[in-house]
């Protein structure tokens, strides 16, 4: 029998990043990732990730959260899922503010008619925390590169990690380039020991960023919050950009905020929810189960 049949499900989005939440609090289990496997399949429940929420483990949070991606593997981060619990627990108990606890830390949120804020704490550039495979001096641009080796189509990434692993390559034109293509050798690159989320950042102006992001465990996707927010810190730091830009994906428009008074990140913007449903065992591809007759 499938771990998680009949339990309840919520159908959300955040800039159209598939979202399945998944309240596990009144009877927490781990989410088999063959189930999450299962579930994402085009023809049955397609999500980028799955929120799943378990009793929380500090008195003022509503929740411990884990993440996992369509294939099955865990995060430590998901900007748009993040948005999408505060608007779910927003409307289940009527309070705009509510913190959630990941295992990056605490995730405070607050809930307004025209988006969602969530504090996505601050960023780790050390190459240690990133994690990559051995010591770099500049995490800022990493020797790395994609293409033919004599004229490289991609290079010198910014490395950050904002709950998760992020490498940032800037372009002058995000839709010149098949990341697609280039995507799945990056994400499993050897000096991404943990893997890693691999943008393309189009910087329009110091307060406007264009970004595509193909997501570890995920793919292409139509937006990514984590990733805006790792491609906002590192253009800053580059000094690209300002603390606080627009950050355009395919599915709209993110504002990150990197406060300079305790470096903490702001994400701002929309959460939807779409639709309630319930778990069966043929979602979760136990289809071979005999019935009992
Ligand atoms: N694929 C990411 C997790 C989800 C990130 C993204 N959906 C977001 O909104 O931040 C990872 O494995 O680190």
């Amino acid at each position: 029998m499938a771990a998680l049949e009949n339990r309840s499900f919520v159908k959300m989005n955040g800039l159209g990043n598939e979202i399945v939440v998944l309240d596990l609090r009144d009877a927490p289990l781990p989410v088999p990732p063959a189930e999450a496997r299962a579930l994402a399949r085009p023809d049955v429940l397609p999500f980028d990730q799955i929120m799943a929420l378990y009793p929380p483990r500090q008195p003022d949070t509503a929740a411990f959260v884990r993440i996992i991606n369509a294939d099955g593997s865990e995060a430590g981060a998901c900007g748009n899922g993040t948005r999408c619990i505060a608007l779910y627990e927003a409307a289940r108990t009527g309070r705009q503010h509510v913190v959630f606890e990941s295992v990056a830390g605490r995730l405070d949120c607050t809930v307004e008619p025209d988006g969602v804020t969530a504090d996505m704490g601050v960023p780790h550039f050390g190459w240690a925390a990133i994690p990559l495979a051995g010591p770099v001096a500049d995490t800022r641009a990493l020797e790395l590169q994609a293409g033919p080796s004599d004229a490289p189509v991609l290079r010198a990434p910014a490395v950050v990690n904002v709950g998760n692993p992020h490498a940032i390559f800037w372009v002058p034109d995000v839709e010149a380039i098949d990341l697609a293509h280039y995507g799945p050798e990056l994400e499993h690159h050897p000096i991404f020991p943990e893997r890693a989320n691999i943008s393309l950042a189009q910087v329009v102006s110091p307060e406007h960023i264009v970004l595509k992001v193909w997501e570890r465990g995920a793919g292409l996707t139509r937006a990514c919050g984590s990733a805006a927010c790792a491609a906002a810190v590192s253009a800053a730091r580059l000094g690209l950009t300002g603390r606080r830009v627009r950050v355009t994906l395919p599915g709209g428009d993110l504002m990150i905020d990197w406060r300079a008074s305790d470096d903490h990140i702001l994400m701002t913007g929309p959460a939807e929810h779409e639709f309630d449903g319930r778990l069966t065992a043929a979602m979760l591809g136990d289809s071979f189960r005999v019935e009992a007759n």
